[in-house]
C-alpha cells in the first residue's frame, strides 16, 4: 500500500500524453496501430500479467470485474496489490471521430491523483484533443461491453480499455472500428463485443433521454450540454422539453459568431494600424488612459544608477543600490525596475526620466496584488497584447501597464481548466513569490477574478527552448554549456531552497535575447514545483525527462532536475533525447529509462567531445544519490570551459535562436512534448542513410563558417530538422507535426 504519511504532494501530478491520433483507413486493420502510444508504467505493465496485460490479447468475454484477482506470486512490488484500485493503471481509451477516424490514447493514472470524475473525464477529454471548451469533448465512457461508466469506482474496477462518446450518437461502424483497434487480433471477441453494442444503440423511440443526440453534425462542431442520464437506450429523437435549452444554445451560439465577427474587425484593424505600432485589443483601449509612446528601456537603469554614472549596472549592483537606497527590492515597483533595467535599447535621457517618474506613479494604481478583482479593473489598469505562448492551462500574452512603457507577460489561467487543480497555480504563485534569481522568471504580482487567475511576469521574449531547438535541430558545445550554465543556477538556487521543480524540460525554459545577441535561459512554469522535505512518490513530470525513480516509485527527491537536465543536455547536443521507443510505446520509453544505459551513437555524436559526454553520463546515473548536484554540475570542467568559450565567441547576425513560434504553436506538438526527430533505433541502416547527408553537411558547415566569417547573409546548416504536416487533409484531426532528419541541409 501507499504510505500516507510519505506522500507529501502539494500539486496534482499531470498526465502527461503521447500523440495518438490515428486516421483509419476504410478497413481497419493491424497496421493502424502504428504510431500510437501507450501509457504505461515501465516494467510494472510486464510482472502483472492478470490485471495489465496488453490489450490485444484479451480473451473473449471476460471484464476484469469478472476476473479472478490473482495475486503476484513474487511480490516484487511491495507496495500494492497489482489488482488494487489504487496502483497506478495504465488505461487506453478510444474516440470514434467519424466513421473512418479515431483518437487513441493511453494514460498511466494515478488512482489517488484523480479526485472526481468530471476531472477525470476532463482529462481524458483533453488528453484525446478535445479540451473543455470543445464541442466534441467526451461526455460519455463505455467499456468495450457496453457499460456506462458513471463514477471513479467503476472507472477503476471496469476494464483497462474504454470508448469515449461526445453528444452524437456513434454508428456501429464507429464502434466496431474501434473495437477493431482495441483487439485487432480477436476478431471474434470483436464480433461479440459489437453484438452487444447492436442492441445498445438499436434507435428506439424511448422516453428517457440517452445523452446523445441525433441531431448534432457527426464532427461535434455544435456545441450543445450533455444532458447525461445514463443505463438507458439511445434514443432518437429530441423531447420537447429540451427545445427551450436548444434555443437558448441556439443564442449563444449566435452571440459567439457576433463575438467572433468583433474579433476578426478587431483583428482587420489592427492590421491596419502604422507599423510599428504595439498591437493591442481595441476593445481594451478605451478603458485606460492613453498609452504613450514606446520609449526609453534605458530609463530604469538610469533611475536605478541615481544619476552617479551612465554605464550599465549588472542587476547585483542594481539589487545592491536599490536596498541602499532604503528601498525594499522586493517590493513590486522594484522589481519591475529591476527587469526594466535589463532591457537594452538606449533612449534619450530626459524622456527616460519623464518616464520614470511616471512608471512609478503608476504601481499605486494597479489592481491589489493578490486579491480578488473584477475584470474591469484588469482592462483598466493593463493593456494585452499578442499571445506569446501557451500551455495546457494557460495563455500568456505581451503586457504592458496602462501608462507605463514597460512590457510584461501577462499569463491567464481559466480557472474552468484548472478544475480541481486550483492548487496548483495557488501553489505556483506561493513559490514564485519566494523567489527571486536572475534565471527564473519573475513574478511581479497577481490577481484572480471570477473566471480567470492573472500572472503578471517578467517578459522572456525569446520564445522557449522547445522552440528553439525544434528551429535549429541541435547546438555547439559552446553554446550547450551556456544553457546547462544557466539551468544549473537556476536548478543550484531553488535546491538551496529544498524546492524540487518536477517539470524541468525545454518547453519550461524562457530564451532571453540580449542586445549582443547571446542568450540565456530563465526557468518557468512551478506549477509542479514542491518543497522536499522527504521522498516523494507521486509518479508525475513528462516522459521524455522523468528520472528513473519516479517511475521506480521508490521515493524521490530534487536529483529529479537534475537528470532532467542531463537528458536536456542530451537533446541540446544531439537533436534528439537519450532515452526513444521507436514506436513511440511508454512501456519501453520507461524500461529504457529505467535501465538508464546511455549510447552515444555515431555518427551523432563523433564530433561531440568526451568531456562533454562524460557530464552526461554523470547526470545520467540511475542512482540518484551517485548523480551530480546542481553545484557541483557548476564545477564540471568541461562546463566551465564551453561556457567561458561561450561567452568570449561573437554570435553571428544570422544566428538562428530568434524562432517563429507559429509552427510551434499552432501545430501543437510541444504541447505533446513529441520529439520526432529521433533517431530509430534500426541505426545502422540510419546511419547508411544519413552518410551522404552528413557529408553534404559538413560541406555546408564549412561554407557557412565561411559566409559568417566574409559577412554574408546564410542560413544555419545546423538545422536537421523539417516540420511536415500530416493529416493536413482530415479536418477531424488536428494538424499532427513529425519532426524528420532532412536528407540534405537547408
Ligand atoms: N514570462 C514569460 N515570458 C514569455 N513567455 C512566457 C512566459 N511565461 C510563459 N511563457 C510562454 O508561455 C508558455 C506556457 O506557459 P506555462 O508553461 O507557464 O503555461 P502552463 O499552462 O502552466 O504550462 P503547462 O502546460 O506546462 O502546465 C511557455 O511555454 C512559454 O513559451
Amino acid at each position: 500500500m501507499w504510505s500516507r504519511n510519505l506522500v507529501q504532494e502539494t500539486a496534482r501530478p499531470k498526465w502527461k500524453v503521447a500523440d495518438q491520433r490515428t486516421k483509419l483507413p476504410a478497413c481497419p486493420n493491424a497496421t493502424t496501430r502504428h504510431g500510437l502510444s501507450s501509457y504505461t508504467f515501465g516494467s510494472k505493465i510486464l510482472r502483472c500479467p492478470a490485471a495489465y496485460r496488453p490489450l490485444e490479447k484479451v480473451v473473449n468475454g471476460q471484464s476484469r470485474l469478472e476476473q479472478p484477482t490473482q495475486r503476484r506470486a513474487s511480490g516484487y512490488h511491495g507496495r500494492h496489490e497489482e489488482a488494487s484500485p489504487v496502483r497506478p493503471h495504465i488505461v487506453t481509451v478510444i474516440r470514434p471521430c467519424g466513421e473512418h477516424n479515431l483518437r487513441k490514447i493511453s494514460l498511466l493514472l494515478n488512482r489517488r491523483a484523480v479526485q472526481t470524475y468530471e476531472l477525470l473525464m476532463a482529462d481524458v477529454s483533453e488528453a484525446l484533443g478535445f479540451p473543455c471548451w470543445h464541442s466534441g469533448r467526451v461526455r460519455r465512457l463505455f467499456s468495450p461491453a457496453g457499460q456506462e461508466i458513471h463514477s471513479l469506482s467503476e472507472f477503476f474496477h471496469f476494464s483497462n480499455a474504454f470508448l469515449a462518446f461526445g453528444i452524437s450518437r456513434p454508428s456501429i461502424s464507429e464502434v466496431q472500428a474501434a473495437l477493431q483497434e482495441l483487439y485487432p487480433d480477436n476478431p471474434s471477441y470483436c464480433d461479440s463485443l459489437l453484438r452487444l453494442w447492436e442492441r445498445i444503440l438499436k434507435p428506439k423511440a424511448a422516453k428517457t433521454d440517452s445523452g446523445f443526440h441525433d441531431d448534432v453534425p457527426k464532427d461535434d462542431s455544435v456545441t450543445i450540454q450533455p444532458k447525461a442520464n445514463h443505463l438507458q437506450p439511445f434514443r432518437t429523437q429530441v423531447r420537447p422539453k429540451d427545445r427551450g435549452r436548444r434555443e437558448r444554445q441556439r443564442g449563444e451560439r449566435d452571440n459567439r459568431e457576433d463575438r467572433r465577427a468583433h474579433q476578426s474587425q478587431a483583428k482587420e484593424e489592427r492590421r491596419t494600424d502604422k507599423k510599428n505600432e504595439p498591437v493591442y485589443c481595441l476593445s481594451c483601449r478605451g478603458a485606460g488612459p492613453p498609452i504613450p509612446p514606446i520609449v526609453n528601456k534605458k530609463s530604469a537603469k538610469l533611475e536605478l544608477n541615481n544619476n552617479e554614472s551612465n554605464t550599465p549596472l549588472s542587476q547585483d549592483d542594481i539589487m545592491k543600490n536599490l536596498s541602499q537606497i532604503k528601498n525594499d527590492p522586493n517590493t513590486l515597483q522594484n522589481k519591475i525596475l529591476i527587469l526594466g533595467a535589463q532591457e537594452e535599447p538606449p533612449v534619450e535621457e530626459d524622456m527616460a526620466k519623464t518616464e520614470m517618474v511616471e512608471q512609478k506613479d503608476l504601481w499605486e494604481r494597479l489592481p491589489p496584488d493578490g486579491l480578488h478583482v473584477s475584470l474591469e479593473e484588469i482592462q483598466h489598469c493593463y493593456d494585452i497584447g499578442g499571445v506569446v505562448g501557451d500551455g495546457n492551462f494557460a495563455v500568456v500574452y505581451e503586457c504592458r501597464v496602462r501608462g507605463c512603457t514597460q512590457k510584461f507577460a501577462m499569463k491567464m489561467v481559466d480557472k474552468a481548466k484548472l478544475q480541481g487543480r486550483g492548487h496548483m497555480i495557488q501553489n505556483e504563485i506561493a513559490l514564485l513569490r519566494s523567489l527571486a534569481h536572475p534565471r527564473l522568471v519573475q513574478l511581479l504580482c497577481s490577481h484572480h477574478t471570477d473566471t480567470h487567475v492573472y500572472l503578471l511576469m517578467e517578459l522572456v521574449a525569446g520564445g522557449d527552448l522547445f522552440d528553439a531547438i525544434a528551429k535549429c535541430g541541435k547546438f555547439s558545445e559552446p553554446c550547450s554549456a551556456r544553457m546547462i550554465r544557466d539551468i544549473s543556477q537556476a536548478l543550484e538556487y531553488i535546491h538551496n531552497k529544498s524546492i524540487a521543480h518536477r517539470d524541468i524540460k525545454p518547453e519550461n525554459l524562457l530564451v532571453q535575447l540580449h542586445s549582443d545577441g547571446s542568450i540565456n535561459l530563465k526557468l518557468a512554469d512551478f506549477g509542479l514545483a514542491m518543497v522536499v522535505t522527504e521522498p516523494v512518490f507521486t509518479v508525475c513530470g513528462t516522459p521524455t525527462y522523468v528520472a528513473p525513480e519516479i517511475l521506480a516509485e521508490t521515493g524521490y527527491g530534487i536529483a529529479v532536475d537534475v537528470w532532467a537536465m542531463g537528458v536536456i543536455l542530451f537533446v541540446l547536443l544531439s537533436g534528439f533525447p537519450p532515452f526513444r521507443s521507436p514506436e513511440r510505446n511508454q512501456e519501453e520509453l520507461f524500461h529504457l529509462i529505467q535501465k538508464g544505459e546511455v549510447h552515444f551513437l555515431s555518427p551523432y555524436w563523433d564530433h561531440v567531445s568526451e568531456g562533454a559526454k562524460a557530464l552526461i553520463s554523470a547526470l545520467l546515473k540511475v542512482n540518484p544519490s551517485v548523480r551530480l548536484t546542481a553545484s557541483q554540475t557548476l564545477q564540471n570542467s568541461w562546463l566551465l570551459h564551453a561556457a567561458a568559450q561561450s561567452d568570449q565567441e561573437e554570435v553571428p547576425e544570422n544566428s538562428n535562436i530568434i524562432i517563429n513560434r507559429k509552427d510551434t504553436l499552432r501545430s501543437g506538438c510541444r504541447k505533446r512534448g513529441i520529439w520526432g526527430n529521433q533517431p530509430k533505433l534500426d541505426i545502422k541502416t540510419e546511419v547508411a542513410q544519413v552518410a551522404q547527408s552528413e557529408e553534404n553537411r559538413e560541406e555546408s558547415t564549412n561554407k557557412y563558417r565561411e559566409a559568417n566569417r566574409n559577412n554574408t547573409d546564410m542560413q544555419t546548416p545546423e538545422r536537421p530538422l523539417q516540420v511536415r504536416e500530416i493529416n493536413k487533409n482530415s479536418h477531424m484531426l488536428e494538424v499532427s507535426v513529425l519532426v524528420q532528419k532532412a536528407d540534405k541541409p537547408e
